[in-house]
């Protein structure tokens, strides 16, 4: 596989995204971005509450998320990013931006994101372990609680995304293994 620019690691809380994508950045030497840390300080309230995020509240994060990915595309650094991204027209901000307008003929960064160069490592699980891990987890603001609400609008990628999926139940070397094989 042409090396896509930019790795999207998805899947709700607890799937493992900051962890596998931290590691998958270090292994590839590409920059790392986990999505948290670009939370505003209202959604994090919200989250700590137990009060899931709405639509409103996430896509200017998503945004945000889209234009850092735009800039590193743009100066050729591949990144890393560690991100929810739990609908479809989630991931389709991070790639296009959150205007529906078309592509400008000019606009060479958004055409090469949207062009196949991010690809979706999804990773799945039962709700029982992820459950079980997010109990374990310490000093994180979100709360087990709103695991149920994670699952409840978890829209899988699909064809046409550009994606793999990865099993949560496989060891970290397991599911990094199965990364970089893919980007061969
Ligand atoms: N494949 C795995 N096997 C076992 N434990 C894992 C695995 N991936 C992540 N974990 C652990 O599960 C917890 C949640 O992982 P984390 O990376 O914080 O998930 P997320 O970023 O998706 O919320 C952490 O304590 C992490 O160490
Ligand atoms: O869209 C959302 O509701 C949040 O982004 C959520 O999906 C994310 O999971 C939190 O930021 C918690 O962080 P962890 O995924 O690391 O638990």
């Amino acid at each position: 596989m042409e090396a896509p620019g930019v790795l999207l690691v998805m899947g709700v809380s607890g799937s493992g995204k900051s962890t596998v994508g931290a590691l998958l950045a270090s292994k590839l030497g590409w920059k790392f971005y986990d999505a948290d840390d670009y939370h505003s300080e209202e959604n994090r309230i919200k989250m700590a509450k137990g009060v899931p995020l709405s639509d409103q509240d996430r896509i200017p994060w998503l945004c945000t998320l889209h234009d850092i990915l735009l800039r590193d595309v743009a100066l050729g650094q591949p990144v890393v990013l560690a991100c929810s991204a739990l609908k479809k027209t989630y991931r389709n901000i991070l790639i296009r931006g959150g205007s529906d307008a078309p592509l400008k003929s000019d606009d060479s960064a958004k055409e090469s994101l949207a062009g196949g160069k991010l690809l979706v490592v999804y990773l799945c699980g039962s709700f029982d372990i992820i459950y079980g891990r997010l109990l374990q987890r310490k000093g994180h603001f979100m709360p087990p609680e709103l695991l149920q609400s994670q699952f409840s609008i978890l829209e899988p990628p699909s064809a046409p995304e550009n994606f793999i999926q990865v099993s949560v139940d496989k060891g970290l070397p397991e599911i990094a293994a199965a990364v970089m094989e893919a980007l061969k």
